[in-house]
């Protein structure tokens, strides 16, 4: 950003402002609150200052939300953020309640649980290619909801037990989703291109009482049989005594997998006996900040994190996002790609809490063609199509137009995340690529939070780059990122920092399934600065406009094409494989000229081995098979010395931005400053690449 900071170029801005729910919610509050509020930042500063209680007690009113009991204090604001403070406690609800059923009435002291229509469609599921559509409605869902709650309880599953799937973004997912949710259990799920192990790193901590598999997986027109990977997960169970074994879900309807030799594995039909047809959904409501989900996050060192989320945190949370942020209603027609091991499969299922219809895509939007996943938008009328950078990329690279290809007519929004968006596709997406009258939402916020911290707001213009703005309710302040121990520092809009957290919010993660002492959840978020939320991203808030620009990592988190990772998740296949290698370092490449992130692998090998060919394709390969496709690094290059910190602990970001092609003063915490200087030319890689291209052609084994 030039120093001067001149306003961006203006893209998008609502054609009636005064219509939009975050503007009648803004005049309740005024009305209510004696307030003279009449931007989006006057009513940001207010969710957030002093009386942020009253803006949280509001939203709760203006939710819809089912839930009984009565609260005496919102929150106590006195109570530092790391306590992880209750918020609306004496309140008990259930989120499969809530996105299954509505209130018959705005006004909380009158309201009742009604069905959502019966007839109307709640989920359209369509395979690779839009292909296989099919549509259930609220009441067939209800129904079919009713009834894998039953079997669950038939078999002993209660409150507090956790229930996990490893498939597609099925119906059957979905139900299962709130089946286990609605008797008071938690959900979890993985997508099915993860390796076992990555499975089991997750599973062994958090003790299922079931794994609901699908039988089979389609992507990229590859069909593949799961059925070893089925044997795989009831092996690496078999000494947990909660696991009480697989349900397998077929994923050809009509036509389960034959699972012959399969052990402790039964199909969905034969689970479902167990309900005897008893279709009666019974709802167990439990304590506003009791958790129904469990979702994961792998950093630098040791397993995958088990965060869990409150029901009611996460309820209230997703009303403010999807009611004042994003308009999203009962006519919504909501397309969000995504698979089931990412935060934004969330997504796709709370938009049914305002009534609106889902649709749950399964296998690669570009099989057989961009084309033909876009037409999706068409024919089923999608209103708000949730995408990523990437894509959105692919379709500029191709040249590919879907304005000019389809009727998008119906569309309201299209919603960007997972990596930055640069501001040449800002403006590609309006001068090119969509109708003028979309509104563009890049969002960013993730796994921790099952929220945003920046995102939409339709009372503000869009502008080149970033995201709009901040999250109503949620305190977001940028901090000097140079002060390396005690209480950190606002600094001044215009200047990048650390994106933190300042104040309690009531979708923090309440803590991580298996840690005990607390210990894990503190180091994630809290040590940085004390009571305060550190993100572990850099950003910058534009002076002038507000806009919020992410400018990357700030922790050694992997994120190629907008799928997160810890570099964790690859030591670890390292150290359990291949002895021969001393020690590692994985870091994330993204230099300027580049579109996306490349993931660098370096190996450090012990005296006596070499690093060759076959070595890089074994290492490859061991990724792929335990981790999935998408871990695997683009490069693998040998090293000679890792920086580490005197405690001996490896220390990535130095590294990351050096092959970006930055230029850093190193840290004077580094034990070994000087083995910087080796990553430099790795800037450069087309180089390093030509060079051992050359060296190979002259018989040289210089890798
Ligand atoms: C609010 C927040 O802030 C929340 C978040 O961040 S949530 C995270 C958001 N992130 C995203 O939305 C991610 C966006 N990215 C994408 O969707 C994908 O990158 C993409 C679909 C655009 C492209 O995918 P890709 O991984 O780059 O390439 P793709 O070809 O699909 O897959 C890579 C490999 O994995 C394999 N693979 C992927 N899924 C598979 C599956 N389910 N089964 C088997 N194999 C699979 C592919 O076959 C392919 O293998 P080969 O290399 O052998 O051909």
């Amino acid at each position: 950003m030039p120093s001067q900071h001149p306003a961006p170029r203006k893209l998008w801005q609502h054609s009636n402002p005064n219509s939009t729910a975050m503007w009648k919610f803004m005049q309740n509050a005024n009305l209510k609150r004696g307030l003279n509020l009449e931007t989006f930042r006057e009513l940001y500063d207010w969710s957030v200052g002093d009386k942020r209680t009253d803006f949280w007690e509001d939203m709760l009113d203006a939710s819809g939300l089912i839930y009984g009991g009565r609260y005496t204090e919102v929150v106590d604001t006195s109570a530092p953020m790391d306590s992880i403070p209750r918020w609306f406690q004496g309140t008990h609800l259930n989120f499969a309640e809530n996105i299954l059923y509505s209130a018959s009435s705005s006004d909380p002291s009158v309201r009742t649980t009604e069905h959502k229509e019966d007839a109307k469609i709640a989920l359209t599921e369509i395979r690779e290619g839009n292909t296989e559509v099919r549509h259930l409605t609220w009441g067939e869902l209800r129904r079919r909801v009713g009834v894998l709650a039953n079997a669950l309880r038939a078999r002993g599953v209660k409150k507090g037990d956790r229930v996990a799937v490893v498939a597609s973004t099925s119906f059957d997912t979905f139900i299962v989703f709130m089946a286990i949710v609605s008797l008071g259990g938690l959900f979890t799920s993985s997508s099915t291109d993860m390796g076992t192990k990555g499975i089991l790193e997750r599973l062994l901590q958090i003790k299922p009482a079931y794994v609901f598999v699908d039988d089979w997986a389609v992507y990229n027109g590859k069909t593949i049989d799961l059925r070893p990977k089925i044997q795989e997960i009831v092996q690496g169970m078999s000494s947990v005594s909660e696991f009480k074994g697989v349900v397998t879900q077929p994923r050809f309807p009509g036509k389960p997998a034959d699972l012959d030799g399969v052990p402790r594995t039964v199909t969905l039909e034969g689970f479902l006996k167990a309900a005897h047809g008893n279709e009666e959904l019974k709802i167990e409501r439990v304590a506003f900040r009791d958790p129904f989900l469990i979702v994961y996050s792998s950093g630098t060192t040791g397993v995958p994190k088990c965060i869990c989320h409150s029901t009611g945190g996460v309820l209230v949370s997703v009303a403010k996002e999807g009611l004042l942020h994003r308009e999203i209603r009962p006519d919504s027609v909501v397309l969000q790609y995504t698979t089931t091991g990412w935060i934004m499969y969330l997504a796709s299922v709370q938009c049914c809490l305002f009534g609106s219809r889902s649709i749950l895509y399964d296998g690669s939007p570009f099989q057989p063609s961009p084309q033909a996943f876009l037409s999706i938008v068409q024919e089923q009328r999608v209103t708000d199509f949730g995408t990523s950078p990437r894509f959105l990329h692919e379709l500029q690279k191709r040249g590919i137009i879907p304005r000019s290809l389809f009727d998008l007519s119906a569309l309201r929004s299209v919603s960007t995340t997972g990596m930055v968006l640069s501001e040449s596709q800002f403006e590609w997406f309006y001068d090119t690529g969509f109708p003028a009258a979309v509104h563009l939402r890049n969002i960013s916020g993730g796994t921790d939070l099952a929220g945003c911290f920046a995102l939409e707001n339709p009372l503000e213009p869009v502008y080149v780059g970033g995201c709009q703005g901040p999250c109503l309710g949620t305190k977001l302040e940028v901090y000097d990122s140079l002060i390396e121990s005690g209480p950190g520092r606002a600094i001044p809009h215009g200047e990048p920092g650390e994106l933190v957290a300042t104040a309690s919010f009531p979708n923090q993660p309440v803590f991580f399934w298996g840690d005990e002492t607390g210990e894990r959840y503190q180091n994630a978020y809290y040590t940085r600065f004390p009571h305060v939320w550190t993100h572990g991203d850099f950003i910058q808030m534009h002076p002038t406009t507000g806009q919020i620009l992410f400018l990357g990592r700030a922790d050694g988190v992997l994120n190629p094409s907008g799928v997160r990772f810890g570099s964790s998740d690859i030591y670890s296949v390292i150290e359990a494989h291949f002895p021969e290698v001393a020690d590692s370092m994985c870091v994330g490449q993204r230099r300027p000229q580049d579109d996306d992130e490349s993931v660098m692998l370096f190996l450090k090998m012990n005296d006596g081995y070499e690093f060759t060919e076959e070595l890089i394709a074994k290492v490859k390969g061991k990724i792929s098979e335990e981790r999935s496709r998408r871990h695997v690094p683009k490069y693998v290059f040998q090293t000679w010395d890792i920086p580490t910190t005197v405690n001996l602990k490896k220390v990535e970001l130095p590294v990351k931005q050096i092959v970006s092609g930055k230029i850093i003063k190193p840290s004077g915490t580094l034990a070994n400053p000087e083995s910087l200087k080796y990553y430099e030319q790795f800037a450069r890689v087309e180089e390093v690449l030509e060079q051992k291209r050359k060296d190979k052609a002259q018989g040289r084994s210089r890798l």
